[in-house]
């Protein structure tokens, strides 16, 4: 089986703040960390505010170095992603930019640091109670602007984070494709071989959704309307996109044909597609024949049968009269070697 991820890793992203939030939580943090010193720190006026400027520091410090990389911790790493989110995020998103707006949230989590230990070692050293609250001030200054530095990079990631976090989340666990013409029985058999309502997933690429729904015996069932119901030529590149991703997530696809032809598509299209699909993903392939409990089709299912058993294996069955559900059932068992 393949290795998958649990959920959507974009989930993970904290809500991203703007660069004057952020200078915001910072100095209230500062402000709240100076005012309970002002009351409890005993002294001299310079020993006095040298703490109390110093803690200013390192307190606005750790509010920005902790939040840009708790940040750049959660984001899912491009490199190291699941193939199917990856391949999703590639045509969602510049995955140039992302990139490059961590390692600039990295930076800036980094030179915070630095500036806060120089400058709280500058205050240390002043010479009077101005002094230290004029090199604080310094401190302010530098550190608002790496922040504002770092704006649009701040930017990319909220916009990224809002385009990925509705994502599916696909679960690591054997994963059934199902594909086929539009109204052949597709959601129907999902509904059967689940005993449930799909949950209905956002897929960027189609406005139906990619419909998930699990079995009582351990698999995931996809349905994607919108993605393999087409001839591959017709696609563009965005919905090649679709195609790909949904390769990184098969291990077995169940392709349904209506021989019937009610689903406004001739046998000769479905078995078209069928060797599409065969030459596109590289896992084993079940054709179910599907609606044969409508009579007078015989001669389309022999020639779907001729043309297709020397490479897949077939079964015959009607998805809403429950004729072979039971067979499919077993043979997909069979096949992700349950
Ligand atoms: N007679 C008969 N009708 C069926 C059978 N399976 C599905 N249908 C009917 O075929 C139509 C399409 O079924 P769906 O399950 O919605 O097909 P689909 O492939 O999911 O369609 P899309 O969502 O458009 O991709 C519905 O009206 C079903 O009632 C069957 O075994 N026998």
């Amino acid at each position: 089986m393949k290795k998958r991820v649990e959920a959507n890793p974009f989930r993970k992203i904290p809500t991203i703040l703007y660069a004057d939030e952020l200078l915001d939580k910072a100095h209230n943090r500062a402000e709240k960390v100076a005012g309970e010193l002002r009351k409890t720190t005993r002294g001299e006026s310079l020993y006095k505010s040298r703490i109390i400027e110093e803690q200013k520091i390192r307190a606005t410090t750790a509010v920005i170095s902790d939040y840009l990389s708790t940040v750049v911790k959660k984001t899912p790493s491009v490199d190291n992603l699941d193939p199917f989110y990856r391949e999703i995020l590639e045509i969602l998103i510049d995955t140039d930019d992302f990139k490059k707006s961590l390692g600039a949230l990295n930076w800036a989590s980094d030179f915070s640091k630095k500036l806060g230990s120089m400058y709280g070692r500058r205050v240390h050293k002043a010479g009077s109670a101005r002094h230290t609250s004029i090199i604080r001030k310094q401190f302010n200054g530098r550190i608002s602007s790496v922040v504002k530095q770092i704006y649009p990079n701040l930017a990319c990631i909220a916009v990224a984070r809002e385009k990925l976090k509705n994502l599916p989340t696909v679960k690591d666990m054997p994963t059934v494709v199902i594909a086929g013409y539009p109204n052949v029985g597709k959601s129907t058999l999902l509904r059967k071989l689940t005993n449930a309502e799909p949950e209905i997933n956002a897929y960027p690429f189609t406005t139906k959704g990619l419909n998930v729904g699990y079995s009582d015996y351990g698999i995931q069932f996809v349905d994607t309307p919108g993605v393999l119901d087409r001839p591959i030529y017709e696609r563009n590149d965005i919905e090649l996109h679709a195609v790909v991703a949904l390769n990184y997530l098969a291990d077995l696809i169940v392709f349904v044909m209506d021989p019937t032809e009610y689903c406004g598509y001739t046998i000769e299209e479905q078995i078209n597609l069928t060797n599409e699909i065969e030459k596109t993903f590289k896992v084993p392939i079940i054709i179910i024949i599907n609606k044969i409990d409508i009579e007078g089709y015989e001669e389309n299912l022999k020639i779907a049968e001729r043309e297709l058993s020397s490479k897949f294996d077939i079964i015959r069955a009607s998805t809403e009269n429950d004729i072979n559900i039971d067979v499919i059932k077993k043979e997909i068992m069979n096949k992700i070697d349950l």
